[in-house]
């Protein structure tokens, strides 16, 4: 009974902060079009949203400078890399009067288990293993679904070049392979010692990357090796607030001195299959898709029954087993109600 009471204020807690956050957001908002009808904003010009901090978001304008924005009152949630038009303020502020069409969303479920995009316009997905830890087929394997799903190109980046040698070359190789054979663009770089730098510099050019992968491969490394002197844990709300910096897990967009931009976030680099349905599993291996609504039944799922497109292709070679191991791995850890 203490234990329901105590949840029971604690939730009252929660509702009461929501309901004076978004009185404060309704507020900031209005003030926002009073400006508008004022007059006293700047003319309506096109931005990127470099981070995102509750109501407010940071954008970066055309110019390159940056400025914190309110948003117009009918507008929807807006995630870092978006882009919308916004209006100047008097004081290094602003206001967004819209939001221009996604090309790509990264959806993460939030803590009440909703889905929610985290990051818009990426448009390649940098799937990120090592010698060491030794990389899992099947995790692989989940990025490039996810990546699928999401419409996201991926590219498999070796990292820890430097640790490959015959203990542990052929089986790299052999797994390489399977990826290089399927289509997805390779690359074995070192953040340690610079292998293959400006491969990866051409590779970032022109996009907007996130960085995926287990712990230890090397992330880190390499987006601090990309990103000199920049500290990508670290947001900015203190420049705004003068308050102090402020170590957020907001999503945030980073240019690389060599070209493109960088999304990161830990929840961004721990993006996965948490979403993913049985439909979304077999339509992300792309060597399944010719064959997917070919099997005698429509309703097969590819175990052991007769006429089966997938184990025929997995019989003449044109699916591989590590692959067959790995979409049945990833199928039976889904959750229930969705195989
Ligand atoms: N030999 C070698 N070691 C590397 C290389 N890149 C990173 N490391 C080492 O690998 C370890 C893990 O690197 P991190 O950059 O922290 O890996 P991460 O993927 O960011 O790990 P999490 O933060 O746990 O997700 C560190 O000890 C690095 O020094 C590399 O190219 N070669
Ligand atoms: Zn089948």
């Amino acid at each position: 009974m203490a234990k329901r009471q105590l949840n029971r204020r604690q939730e009252w807690r929660i509702q009461k902060i929501q309901d004076e956050r978004a009185a404060r957001a309704a507020k900031r908002a209005e003030r926002a079009e009073e400006d508008l009808e004022g007059g006293d904003l700047g003319p309506e010009q096109t931005g990127l949203v470099i981070a995102h901090f509750g109501v407010t978001v940071e954008v970066e304008g055309d110019d390159g400078a940056r400025v914190r924005c309110n948003l117009r009152a009918n507008l929807p949630a807006l995630v870092t890399g978006d882009r919308v038009v916004w209006r100047a303020g008097k004081q290094n502020n602003g206001v967004i009067v819209a939001q221009l069409p996604r090309s790509s969303e990264l959806c993460r479920p939030n803590a009440h288990g909703q889905l929610k995009p985290v990051a818009a316009n990426v448009d390649q997905l940098l799937v990120v293993i090592a010698p060491r830890p030794e990389p899992h087929a099947n995790l692989i394997d989940r990025y490039l679904v996810a990546a699928e799903h999401a419409g996201i190109p991926p590219l498999l980046l070796l990292n820890k070049a430097d640790l490959i040698d015959d203990s542990n070359a052929t089986k790299l190789d052999a797994l390489l392979t399977i990826y290089r054979e399927l289509g997805y663009p390779v690359l074995e770089v070192s953040a340690h010692n610079g292998l293959a730098m400006e491969q990866l510099y051409a590779a970032l050019d022109g996009h907007i990357s996130v960085f995926v992968g287990q712990s230890g491969v090397g992330k880190s490394s390499l987006v601090n090796k990309l990103l000199p002197g920049e500290d990508t844990r670290v947001g900015d709300l203190s420049q705004a607030t003068g308050k102090g910096t402020h170590t957020t897990t907001t999503a945030r967009l980073f240019h690389f001195p060599s070209g493109g931009d960088l999304i990161d976030s830990p929840g961004i680099r721990e993006f996965a299959l948490a979403h993913i349905e049985r439909a979304d599993v077999e339509a992300g291996f792309i060597e399944f898709r010719d064959l997917l609504g070919c099997c005698r039944f429509r309703d097969c799922k590819h175990e052991r029954e007769p006429g089966c497109a997938l184990l025929q292709a997995l019989e003449n070679g044109a699916v591989s087993q590590q692959r067959m191991d790995s979409y049945r791995h990833i199928l039976s850890s889904l959750p229930e109600k969705t195989y």
